[in-house]
């Protein structure tokens, strides 16, 4: 897989930050049944590991990655719980070098026309826009395809179902992330009926 693969799983990568590993799965195979089979799983708490761990062993369908890569050593622990893909919400050259160390592909996080284009350079055409909303939401994605007509983006950062669509309708789009799907207080109740909904609702934004 490389990273513009992920492009075409889903229209959506949800940004899943969980507490417990227990709910991990649970909530994978919710995700994976709504369609959206690529699933980031942020590292920003303890379980996140674990987390990765579980999913990669018991939700075949599922392609776990890891979120909130922004540590060199991120990207290495993370690939070795297993991930099949990382995301950071920025990149420096170290972080970069790291994460390609791990042969896995990478979205690395951009939100100007200089970080673009310093990621280009490296040879990179698949990025995160981050923090999307933000950083000029998709008017500035449409402004970016001028100049940079080869690089394609996975916005994220208060993109909601309210304002998905608008993304999804550029060319320079592969698809978008959120943590919308996967509310704390929904996933803190076990409502696994309403995340399997949600992502129903956000696999419909775009048609397979
Ligand atoms: O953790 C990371 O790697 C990030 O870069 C940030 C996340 O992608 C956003 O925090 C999700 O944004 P919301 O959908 O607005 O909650």
């Amino acid at each position: 897989m490389i990273a513009e693969d992920l492009f075409d799983l889903a229209p959506v990568i949800p940004v899943v930050v969980l507490d417990d590993a227990a709910d991990a799965v649970p909530l994978a195979r919710a995700l994976v049944e709504g369609g959206l089979p690529a699933i980031e799983v942020t590292l920003r708490t303890p379980a996140a590991p674990e987390a990765i761990e579980r999913i990669a062993a018991e939700v075949p369908d599922a392609v776990v990655g890891a979120g909130t890569v922004v540590r060199p050593e991120d990207a290495e622990r993370a690939a070795g719980a297993g991930a099949r893909f990382l995301v950071s919400p920025g990149c420096t050259p170290a972080l970069r070098s790291a994460m390609e160390a791990t042969g896995l592909p990478f979205l690395p996080g951009v939100a100007t026309a200089s970080e673009a284009m310093a990621l280009l350079e490296t040879g990179i055409t698949a990025m995160k826009f981050f923090p999307a909303e933000a950083a000029g939401g998709a008017a500035a994605l449409r402004a970016l395809a001028g100049p940079l007509p080869s690089i394609r983006f996975c916005p994220t950062g208060g993109i909601s179902p309210r304002n998905a669509a608008d993304y999804l309708a550029l060319g320079n789009v592969g698809c978008v992330g959120g943590s919308w799907l996967t509310p704390a207080s929904v996933v803190g109740a076990g409502d696994w009926p309403r995340v399997r909904k949600l992502a129903a609702e956000a696999a419909s934004l775009r048609p397979a």
